[in-house]
C-alpha cells in the first residue's frame, strides 16, 4: 500500500491534518509521499493506491480553487482508478464544505474512502480520529 497526502493551507491548519495523516498511516505501515499542491505533479501519482487530497473551507462552503480544484480538475482520469481521502480544515461550517464536495466528485465515478473535516488545526483529539478513520479504511 502506498499513499500520497497532497494539500493547499493558508494559515497552516490544513497542513496540520496532512501532517498527521502521515504520521497515522506510517503508523500502519503504509508508504506515504507528502507535498504541497504547488510542489505536486501528476507524475506523484504514479503507483499510489491511496490519495488525500487536503483544501481548508473557502468561499461559502466552498473548496480552494486555486489550487486543490486546479489538482483535482487536471487528474481527474487518474484520480478514478485511486482510492480518494478527502481532508481540510474549516472554520465556523462545521466541515459542510467537504461534504458538499464529495457529494459532488462521487457525480465524478470517484471511490471516496473518507471525508475528514476538523475546526482549525490538528489537536491530540483531531489525531485521535483520523488514527480511527484510517483504521476503518486500511
Ligand atoms: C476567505 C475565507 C473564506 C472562508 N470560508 C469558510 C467557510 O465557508 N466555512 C468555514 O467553516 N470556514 C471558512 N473559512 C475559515 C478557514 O477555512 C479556516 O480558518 C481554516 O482552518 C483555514 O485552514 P488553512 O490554515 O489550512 O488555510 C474561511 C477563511 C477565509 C480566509
Amino acid at each position: 500500500m502506498k499513499a500520497g497526502i497532497f494539500y493547499f493551507t493558508t494559515s497552516g491548519n490544513t497542513e496540520s491534518i496532512a501532517d498527521g495523516l502521515e504520521e497515522v498511516l506510517q503508523e500502519e505501515g503504509v508508504e506515504v509521499i507528502k507535498k504541497a499542491f504547488d510542489e505536486a505533479d501528476a507524475s506523484d501519482l504514479d503507483e499510489l493506491d491511496l490519495v488525500a487530497l487536503g483544501t481548508p473551507a473557502q468561499g461559502s462552503e466552498e473548496v480552494d480553487e486555486s489550487e486543490f480544484k486546479p489538482f483535482y480538475d487536471e487528474n481527474i482520469d487518474v484520480l478514478r482508478d485511486k482510492k480518494l481521502f478527502l481532508f481540510g480544515s474549516y472554520g465556523w461550517g462545521g466541515g459542510e464544505f467537504l461534504d458538499i464536495f464529495a457529494d459532488e466528485v462521487k457525480g465524478d465515478d470517484m471511490n471516496v474512502v473518507a471525508v475528514f473535516a476538523y475546526n482549525e488545526a490538528l489537536d491530540d483529539d483531531g489525531k485521535e480520529q483520523l488514527s480511527q478513520t484510517v483504521k476503518d479504511i486500511l
